[in-house]
């Protein structure tokens, strides 16, 4: 199977657009969902700036792809092959949200979560046929970041993971997860980095700005090509050892969120939304700094792909 020939998209926020767009340029016929029209209208802004990012890309189109804005869930679901479920991260809505999509499809549609942590069994907890939930974790912005992580809950059907692997693989890269650990693969660890991070801006060790320039240019730079296990086999496990048996026992355990982000975020500086957060934006700055990530996330991606795995 390459894609489904009719998707729908349920939630149409920072990540229903692009997931949205990406699959119309692989020829699925889908529908974005929201409640909120207003969402959707800026969705029909949104998927129109992915595709273009898409053409940057070189992403080749696949005849008979479209995307149509529905704020009729019927609608929306009648005839999907594949639901992809883009709600808040708020289990007691995503659960009813899934009830609801339930009732508007057949029982052998796969219904995908794209939950950023949520155990999928906890979210299937409510359904009636939850054999067929399966995570399908996108990276935000989703139409660019080509890794997409597929994890079973305890119910779902072998057959359903499978499919959704072969959807991801037509789409990009899967990383199957095979235990729903509470933020799967991505989250625990892009969680830890920033888990770090944070706790070193709050030390006073370095600035942010420092931070993000040893991260982007030290390690995301080298595992931008070589993934943390490869890098454990080029450093050496005897240079590991001798190193984690000292920083491990130093390392941020925080349990709960960051100091810094709660004073923040109870000072509404939420960061581009609001435009101040870790950074102060100008005027007219948070959209030059998401065209400049825009940018260079398509630049690295093309030079990415032109390097053999390692
Ligand atoms: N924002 C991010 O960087 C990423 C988010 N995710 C996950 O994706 C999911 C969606 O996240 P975002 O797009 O950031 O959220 P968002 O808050 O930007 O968008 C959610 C959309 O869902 C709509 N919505 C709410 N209730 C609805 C309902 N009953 N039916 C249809 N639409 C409804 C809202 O109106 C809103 O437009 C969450 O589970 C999140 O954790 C996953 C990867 C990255
Ligand atoms: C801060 C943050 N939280 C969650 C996610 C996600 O993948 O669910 C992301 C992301 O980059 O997509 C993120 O930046």
């Amino acid at each position: 199977m390459n894609v489904p020939g009719i998707c729908a998209v349920i939630g149409s926020g920072t990540m229903g657009p692009g997931i949205a767009a990406l699959l119309a340029r692989h020829g699925s016929e889908v529908r974005l969902n929201d409640i909120s029209q207003e969402a959707l209208d800026r969705a029909e802004s949104a998927c129109t700036a992915a595709s273009g990012a898409l053409d940057q890309l070189g992403t080749p189109v696949t005849e008979g792809g479209s995307v149509s804005f529905e704020l009729d869930a019927a609608a929306a679901l009648d005839g999907a092959e594949l639901v992809i479920e883009a709600v808040p991260e708020e289990i007691g809505l995503k659960r009813r949200v899934l009830e609801r999509i339930e009732a508007a499809v057949g029982t052998g549609v796969v219904i995908a979560t794209n939950t950023s942590g949520i155990p999928i069994s906890d979210m299937a907890a409510a359904m009636a046929h939850p054999q067929r939930l399966v995570g399908m974790h996108w990276s935000n912005p989703p139409h660019l970041i080509p890794m997409i992580e597929v994890i079973r809950g305890e119910r779902t059907d072998p057959a359903v993971e499978t499919a959704t692997v072969a959807i991801v693989e037509a789409l990009g890269y899967k990383a199957v997860v095979e235990k729903e650990v509470p933020g799967f693969v991505e989250n625990r660890v892009l969680y830890a980095i920033m888990r770090e991070c944070l706790s070193l801006v709050e030390q006073g060790v370095a600035s942010q700005e420092d931070i993000d320039t040893c991260v982007k240019w030290g390690i995301g730079y080298k595992l931008a090509v070589i993934g943390p296990m490869r890098l454990l086999d080029m450093a050496g496990l005897d240079i590991y050892s001798s190193v984690s048996g000292y920083l491990n026992p130093d390392l941020s355990d925080e349990k709960g969120i960051s100091p810094l982000v709660t004073k923040l975020t109870e000072q509404n500086r939420l960061g581009m939304k609001t435009e101040d957060g870790m950074y102060p934006y100008a005027e007219g700055e948070v959209a030059a700094k998401r065209a400049d990530i825009l940018r260079g996330l398509v630049t690295v991606r093309k030079a990415l792909s032109e390097i053999t795995p390692v």
